[in-house]
């Protein structure tokens, strides 16, 4: 919807009986410069191709139709990490398309905010600079403003890592753990954040910026994150619905096995993988974390 205001846009999906409203963004009706279809080949005719995949169904969209896309310049907006691989979207779409440009766009931003025109700041991080100028150039509209890194490893981390957190938060609240322990669970899980990401290369700035530290501002105190609704509801005992994409679940499970592989320690992240496995209970989660042995910050 934001990009159509440069121009002509194509958007694919499996499944286009919803017309122009589609119910994934209720409350918006596509804008004519807008041609969906459901034909993969005639959508990947463009040099640009965004994929908006949840990051597990990114590894299995690409096994299907990664001839269609090589050659091309693509953008993952997915925030996590795929639990069989251990890596994040860009190594999938690097593996997968060898001939592709591949770049990544995160940041503080919610769908139905970028949908409703309001105004956005986020990051493109691709490795190649020349072609990182030029998509920054052509994906910023005027409401919405994009910052350029090569540090593609701190950017998708920060995305995928800062929903693992937000979960946690939204545990907090829904247990009625309080403010201030929602203060600390942001607090510590950017320090993880920050270990792991470092661990594997990325740069601390990059983890201060948009798609780090920005990102995980936001989604730690918005109800507008699924991420922290999720964790709200585990932390209040309450359902939610199984249908809605949650990339902190399955995130955690693979921070974990991450972390453990690497010899690092991820505790919140750890304990987010238990309480979404129901292997833990709430308060027994609360009590693990406050009762660690005392350090150094
Ligand atoms: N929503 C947001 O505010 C933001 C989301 N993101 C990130 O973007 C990614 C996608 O999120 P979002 O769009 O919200 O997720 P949704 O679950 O709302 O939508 C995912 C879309 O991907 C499609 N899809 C899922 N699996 C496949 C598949 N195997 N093959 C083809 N299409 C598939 C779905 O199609 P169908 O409808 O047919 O199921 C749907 O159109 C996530 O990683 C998320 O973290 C990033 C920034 C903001
Ligand atoms: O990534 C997002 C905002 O930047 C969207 O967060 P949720 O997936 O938690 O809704």
């Amino acid at each position: 919807v934001a990009l159509s205001a440069n121009g002509p846009v194509t958007l694919w999906a499996r499944d286009t009986s919803w017309d122009r409203d589609n119910p994934r963004l209720p409350g918006v009706t596509l804008p004519d410069a807008i041609r969906v279809t459901d034909d993969l080949r005639a959508a990947t005719q463009a040099d640009t191709l965004l994929l908006a995949l949840p990051a597990q169904a990114l590894a299995g969209f690409l096994a299907d139709h990664a001839a269609l896309l090589n050659g091309r310049h693509l953008v993952s907006t997915a925030k996590g990490i795929d639990l069989h691989k251990l890596t994040g979207p860009s190594s999938l779409l690097t593996d997968a398309c060898p001939k592709a440009t591949v770049a990544v766009l995160t940041g503080p931003s919610f769908a139905a905010d970028i949908a409703r025109g309001l105004p956005t700041a986020l990051t493109l991080a691709c490795a190649n600079r020349d072609a990182g100028k030029a998509l920054q150039h052509d994906l910023s509209t005027p409401v919405l403003r994009l910052y350029r890194t090569t540090d593609v490893t701190g950017a998708e981390l920060g995305g995928a890592l800062k929903n693992v957190i937000a979960i946690a938060a939204g545990v907090v609240i829904g247990a009625g753990l309080g403010d201030s322990a929602r203060a600390a669970i942001i607090t510590r899980g950017f320090a993880e954040m920050t270990r792991l990401s470092a661990r594997l290369g990325a740069r601390p700035e990059t983890l201060t910026g948009l798609s780090g530290l920005g990102d995980l501002t936001l989604t730690c105190t918005s109800v507008q994150s699924r991420n922290f609704r999720y964790g709200q509801a585990l932390g209040s005992a309450q359902p939610f619905d199984a249908g809605t994409t949650v990339e902190g679940a399955a995130t955690a499970r693979a921070v974990s096995a991450l972390a453990a592989r690497l010899g690092e320690d991820m505790p919140i992240a750890a304990m987010v993988a238990a309480l979404a496995e129901r292997r833990v209970s709430v308060e027994n989660a609360a009590e693990m974390l406050m009762t660690r042995p005392l350090k150094e910050e």
